[in-house]
């Protein structure tokens, strides 16, 4: 059979293909952006005939029609690998609920069978000569768990770019039990965030640990987006990326000439990537382009991949720092915001890294419901807070105030470097609190 007759022969109706849906199966969406409406919308309408089904999902940016439509969670339990705007909302309502990973792992939940899969639901641009399909902006766990699951079935998406890859970037049309033509809805954009003095102030100290030839990874936020916009200003040289994320700022990096990869010692000249998300600008950008590789998360992010290119600067955001030097990046106490994501990943990488720096950037404050300034450099996490950088493994924290490197410190030592980039307001109580804990000695100053 050709595959333009496999393609047809597999062609059928939205509500057609959902019906391979039954009690009790575990649905994994597509990841990120690449999560379809179309079928999660087609799902929904199954409500009725359905129970226990399992959802699982990565990051998915919109509030699924399964869950809108099944408050009291008869027919549909929504779970997420790392948290988005919407399942944080949802969670605060006990209708989603987190899937604890480190990144790079995910795809071996999948292949050790730790996470079954029924039905894969995912969201593709057409099918080229080859029979081969692209998978958009996700490469991420996706192969993985279309590998496991039982049932593939594709929204075919004319909106999507094609990520080349790198690898397991495509699915062919024999691994496909049904395609649904979809409306061809535009990728969700992600919001441009307003970046504030404070994140511009941290970005120059990051700026300050950056070099010629440095390979980056940018975690999310405006924070990191503040750097991503210094770093196109600067005249940085012959920069490479290896990174989870792929968001708008390495746009500008590359086209302000920053970006060359010429300097990395592996995936040369290539931006190296798990998923992108942002405006679209970065789709178009994206789209056919041999410069960016898409490769599955457990590439990207395994520690000892990170490890091979020389001076990988890896620069994310926390919520909280205690006095240890633990950063909680994904609670705020028992309230769940995002996930470990790769986080740690890269933490743990960029020291494998010759001449590699992890970076944990944070803003000294923030501002609490009542309007109240909160520290947040703590003597301990807030109770129930999560601990996604362990101090055994935590390498630099900035704030507007400096940076605390924490390699080879003692506890003594960590308190007096995180003390001394806490805001000067909570200084000398954060030093009364590390006296309790038996953290401070008599020689401790502040600078
Ligand atoms: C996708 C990537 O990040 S790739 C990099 C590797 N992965 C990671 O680093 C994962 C862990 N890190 C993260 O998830 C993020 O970097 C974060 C959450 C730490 C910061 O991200 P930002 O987008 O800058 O956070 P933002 O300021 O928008 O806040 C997100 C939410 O957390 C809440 N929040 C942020 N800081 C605090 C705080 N100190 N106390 C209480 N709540 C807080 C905000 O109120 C907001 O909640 P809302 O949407 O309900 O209002
Ligand atoms: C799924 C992970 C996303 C992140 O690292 O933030």
């Amino acid at each position: 059979m050709s595959y333009l007759a496999e393609y047809k022969s597999k062609l059928v109706s939205a509500n057609e293909a959902l019906k391979a849906v039954k009690s009790g199966d575990t649905v994994n969406y597509g990841e990120f952006v690449m999560a379809s409406h179309f079928l999660d919308w087609a799902l929904a309408q199954r409500k009725d005939e359905l129970n226990d089904v399992k959802i699982i999902t990565t990051t998915c940016p919109f509030i699924p029609k399964t869950v809108e439509v099944d408050p009291e969670q008869e027919h549909f339990i929504y779970n997420d690998w790392h948290f988005s705007g919407a399942s944080r909302k949802l969670h605060d309502k006990g209708l989603c609920f987190y899937i604890p990973l480190t990144y790079h792992e995910a795809p071996s939940f999948y292949e050790r069978g730790y996470v079954p899969v029924d039905v894969a639901l995912i969201k593709l641009t057409p099918m080229d000569k080859q029979g081969f399909f692209n998978h958009g902006t996700s490469n991420s766990m996706t192969p993985a768990f279309c590998d496991s699951a039982k049932i593939v079935i594709a929204e075919v998406n004319e909106s999507i770019p094609k990520c080349l890859g790198g690898n397991r970037e495509s699915i062919h049309v024999s691994e496909i039990d049904y395609i649904v033509e979809g409306d061809n809805k535009p990728l969700i954009q992600l919001p441009d965030l307003p970046i504030t003095d404070v994140d511009n102030q941290v970005a120059e100290l990051v700026m300050e640990e950056l070099e010629d030839g440095a390979c980056i990874q940018l975690g999310i936020g405006a924070m990191p987006n503040a750097i991503g916009s210094m770093i196109a200003k600067s005249d940085l040289k012959d920069l490479g990326v290896h990174t989870e994320m792929l968001v708008d700022s390495y746009v500008d990096m590359y086209e302000a000439g920053r970006i060359t990869g010429r300097r990395k010692q592996i995936d040369k000249c290539k931006m190296v990537y798990t998923f992108a998300m942002g405006s679209n600008k970065l789709y178009e950008f994206l789209d056919e382009n041999p410069v960016c590789a898409i490769f599955p998360v457990n590439y990207t992010n395994n520690p000892f991949v990170i490890g091979q290119n020389d001076k990988v600067t890896a620069i994310n955001n926390a919520i909280e720092v205690d006095l240890y030097g633990q950063a909680c990046s994904e609670s705020s106490g028992v309230r769940h915001i995002s996930g470990t994501g790769g986080q740690l990943d890269f933490i743990f990488g960029s020291y494998k890294s010759q001449a590699g720096k992890g970076l944990v950037c944070l803003s000294s404050t923030t501002t609490g419901k009542n309007g109240e300034t909160i520290s947040r450099i703590k003597p301990t996490l807030t109770p129930g807070g999560i601990v996604t950088d362990p101090r055994s493994i935590n390498f630099y924290v900035i704030t507007e105030y400096g940076k605390a490197m924490l390699k080879g410190k003692s506890t003594w030592q960590r308190a007096e470097a995180l003390i001394n980039i806490a805001h000067p307001q909570f200084r000398d109580e954060l030093i009364k609190e590390a006296q309790k804990m038996k953290i401070w000695r008599k020689s401790n100053k502040l600078v």
